[in-house]
């Protein structure tokens, strides 16, 4: 058999129910068909992609940098945040972050658009933390696209100002060195890497944390850096790394930090696949393909509607799907099928995103996924196979289950 095919379904535990923090609030509440987000298409043309050495940050500053025809200041240092900064402290003008790895997409832009209608100040960071990969993964080609973000950033501040409906504007991008993030020294990638981290867990360690195990430690640590640089009174992420909203909402409340958490909805393609910097590698031939795990998510929403509560028939409902398709795509041979390995799919609690054995609609739940895009292994003459040759691509999505009051 050439395709590894497998659902692997992590060990049950039931949750113990912990109430929400009063500082979170979901933009809106799911179900895509619920979603008002304008379809939009990943397409990258026209940018110029670099790869994402860890030199492969914007230029180097000066000391009132500014993006181009454009108000939005450019901060690469800690301090020159906390001089940016300081004034609103004293004015009380409400500062959001939006913290963003780069390779902007209108997943990140609506985010950013959520938070001018309702702060004064956005500040975006654009930073490729290497803490949050693993030795194994995909740090080297991730993309970095700063011309093109930059440009993007300009564009809707633009459309922000001409919009009389929004609080604030874009202030300022942070794009720090990782020298700069790590003033002691980068403490490494590996599991056992020595070092000052956040490491949250047992939430950071199933589903994303089990398959990533350094990631949620990386993404913990970064954010608690930037939001200390920053302090901010709000920040905003988007509902598509939904366990990397509970880990940060967790974050928050634990360490009684005094920020709201806000987050926004998934931004998807006409298809319904979740926009995300990595769907560039995918290629002509995955593309389409990509959707098998939303449309499997969808299967087991509607199971879940049409009554279902239980595990085995709500995530059935998913795994028919992704076994109908990749038979589908098995049946097609070498030359025009679409590989692909599901990581997991799960149904899990919405505070500590463990397994559950049955929903409890007064809580709701939440359907997750991650699929492995195996690489096309039998290209046809002159196939777009995607940025950087289209290798293995790795993607998630979920669905929430909102409590039924
Ligand atoms: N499709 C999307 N809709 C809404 N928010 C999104 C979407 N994609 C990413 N975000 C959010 O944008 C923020 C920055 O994410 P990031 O820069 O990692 O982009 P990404 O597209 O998720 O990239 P990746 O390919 O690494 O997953 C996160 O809060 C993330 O959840
Ligand atoms: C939150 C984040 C910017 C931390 O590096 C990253 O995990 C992301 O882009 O989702
Ligand atoms: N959006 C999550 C960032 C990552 O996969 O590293």
């Amino acid at each position: 058999m050439l395709v590894r095919h497998t659902l692997r379904r992590p060990a049950i535990h039931l949750s113990i129910p912990s109430a929400c923090t009063p500082s979170t609030r979901h933009l809106v509440s799911l179900p895509r068909h619920n979603q008002s987000s304008p379809a939009i298409t990943t397409t990258t043309t026209g940018r110029r992609r670099t790869m994402a050495t860890r030199c492969g940050t914007p230029p180097s500053s000066s000391a009132l940098e500014k993006l181009p025809s454009s108000s939005i200041r450019v901060l690469r240092t800690v301090e020159s945040v906390r001089r940016w900064r300081k004034p609103h402290q004293l004015d009380q003008r409400r500062v959001a972050l939006v913290p963003t790895m780069g390779a902007l997409h209108e997943g990140h832009l609506s985010l950013v658009r959520a938070a001018a209608r309702e702060n004064h100040h956005v500040v975006v960071s654009v930073y490729v933390n290497p803490a949050q990969f693993g030795v194994a993964e995909d740090l080297a080609s991730y993309p970095v696209t700063w011309e093109a973000d930059a440009a993007a950033l300009v564009a809707l501040d633009r459309e922000l100002a001409d919009d009389g409906h929004n609080l604030g504007r874009i202030s300022a991008v942070f794009v720090p060195s990782t020298q700069e993030m790590y003033p002691g020294g980068f403490p490494g990638q590996e599991v056992d890497s020595k070092g000052s981290f956040v490491s949250i867990t047992p939430v950071g360690e199933v589903l994303e944390g089990r398959s990533r195990p350094t990631f949620f430690r990386g993404v913990a640590t970064v954010c608690m850096k930037l939001f200390n640089i920053v302090q901010p009174e709000r920040v905003y992420f988007g509902q598509k790394d939904v366990q990397q909203t509970v880990v940060i909402k967790r974050m928050v409340r634990d360490f009684m930090l005094p920020i709201e958490v806000v987050v926004g909805p998934t931004t998807r393609a006409a298809d319904g696949l979740a926009l995300s910097s990595r769907n560039v590698y995918l290629g002509e031939r995955r593309r389409p393909v990509a959707t098998v795990l939303y449309r499997a998510l969808c299967a087991a929403e509607k199971a879940y509607k049409d009554g279902a509560k239980d595990r085995e028939t709500v995530l059935g409902a998913a795994t028919r799907v992704l076994e109908t398709t990749l038979a589908e795509q098995m049946a097609l041979g070498q030359e025009g099928r679409v590989r692909f390995e599901v990581d997991y799919i799960s149904l899990a609690d919405p505070d500590t995103m463990e397994e559950l054995q049955a929903v409890d609609p007064a809580r709701g739940g939440i359907l997750s996924g991650a699929v492995r895009m195996l690489p096309v292994e039998a290209p046809r003459e002159g196939e777009d196979l995607g940025h950087s040759g289209g290798p293995l691509v790795r993607l998630i999505d979920n669905i929430i289950l909102p409590p039924v009051a």
